[in-house]
Formats: structure tokens, C-alpha cells, sequence
């Protein structure tokens, strides 16, 4: 590659929040009016399996034995999205990345200073409403109310903490994600305004 991390001088925003929270729905929404580039680490380790590569292989080896994928293998994909895009990007917006603490500490080594944290914030008892309903429809495996009581106390755990770790640098935009989409995406564009 040409280009190097360094001349990636775009915003980085980290779409961030509980599983049914409404993260992907907002995502949607911030990219047809702001024209940033959407990563999602789950498609990113998704894409990379359907593609055949060896690395693929590799991760599908893991996931299936039920392991989680090494930190810098997501971090190495997410870097060479961005780099891949730096010509066009106007921006960048990482959605579920990081997970936890540590992934954040290495975003910042490796990457950069994000500018903005969304932090997409429902309660509780709304994400597993929305879930359950979603997984009517959705036909991803984790959308039930099994797995969806152990996303929660996992986000609780590990992500919840990213927050606070981003909040002493004060850029932190807490979304209230009970409101409808669109009263919802209002204050996600102020948020995002408010950077120019
Ligand atoms: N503000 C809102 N009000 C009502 N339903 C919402 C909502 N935001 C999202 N939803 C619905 C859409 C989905 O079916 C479900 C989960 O949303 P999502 O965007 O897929 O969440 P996430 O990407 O954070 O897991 O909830
Ligand atoms: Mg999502």
C-alpha cells in the first residue's frame, strides 16, 4: 500500500452501545447523509471467511471452535479497510469495534485518536425487546433470548468500560436510543455537527 495509516486525517467515529441498542440502524442513517465509510468488524471477519483466503481459513478454524478471533487480526482488518479507502473516505465510522478496553488502547497505537464516540444507549429490557423481534426476521443464530441474556452481560462486563475509558477525553455523545429512529438520528447528526 501506498498510502500509510499517517495520511488517514478523516474523522474516526466509533458508533458504540449494547447489542439492539440501535447501532446499525443509526449507521445506516449517518452514511446516506454523510457519505462516510461504514466498518463493521463482524462483516469485515464474515467477508474475509466467504473470500477463501488463508486468513479466512484461519478465522473460520477459530470462530468454529468457539474461540475469539486474535485482537490484532480484527485491528490488522480494520486497518487495511481504512487504508484501502483512504483515497475517497470523507470519514470513518467503526461500528462495534472496540469491544473492549484493551481493543481501544491498541486502536489508539495503531490507528489513531478517534474524534467522536456515539455511544448508542438504551435500557436494558428495550435492547432484548428489539432483539427478540429482530431474530423473527433476522436469521442471525445469536438472536435469541438465550444468547441475547449473554451479549448483554457481556457488553455490561467488557464495553460499558470503553465508554468510561473515552468519556475522560470528553468525546463521549450519549445517544438516547429509546426515542424513535428518526428523533434518534436528529441527535446523532447534532452530535456530529457539532465536530465541524
Ligand atoms: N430507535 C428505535 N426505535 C425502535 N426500534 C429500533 C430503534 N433503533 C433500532 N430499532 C430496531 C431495529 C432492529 O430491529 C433492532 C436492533 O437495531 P440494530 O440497529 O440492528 O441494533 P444494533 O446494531 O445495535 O445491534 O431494533
Ligand atoms: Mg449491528
Amino acid at each position: 500500500f501506498k498510502n500509510t495509516i499517517k495520511t488517514i486525517k478523516y474523522y474516526v467515529l466509533l458508533m458504540s452501545g449494547g447489542p439492539g441498542s440501535g447501532k446499525g440502524t443509526q449507521c445506516e442513517k449517518i452514511v446516506a447523509k454523510y457519505g462516510y465509510t461504514h466498518l463493521s468488524s463482524g462483516d469485515l471477519l464474515r467477508a474475509e471467511v466467504a473470500s477463501g483466503s488463508e486468513r479466512g481459513k484461519q478465522l473460520q478454524a477459530i470462530m468454529q471452535k468457539g474461540e475469539l478471533v486474535p485482537l490484532d487480526t480484527v485491528l490488522d482488518m480494520i486497518k487495511e479497510a481504512m487504508i484501502a479507502k483512504a483515497d475517497v473516505s470523507k470519514g470513518y465510522l467503526i461500528d462495534g469495534y472496540p469491544r473492549e478496553v484493551k481493543q481501544g488502547e491498541e486502536f489508539e497505537k495503531k490507528i489513531g485518536a478517534p474524534a467522536l464516540l456515539l455511544y448508542v444507549d438504551a435500557k436494558a429490557e428495550t435492547m432484548v425487546k428489539r432483539l427478540v423481534k429482530r431474530g423473527e426476521t433476522s436469521g442471525r443464530a445469536d438472536d435469541n433470548e438465550e444468547t441475547i441474556k449473554k451479549r448483554l452481560d457481556l457488553y455490561y462486563k467488557a464495553t460499558e468500560p470503553v465508554i468510561a475509558y473515552y468519556e475522560k477525553r470528553s468525546i463521549v455523545r450519549k445517544i438516547n436510543s429509546e426515542l424513535p429512529v428518526d428523533e434518534v438520528f436528529a441527535i446523532v447528526e447534532k452530535a456530529i455537527d457539532e465536530l465541524k
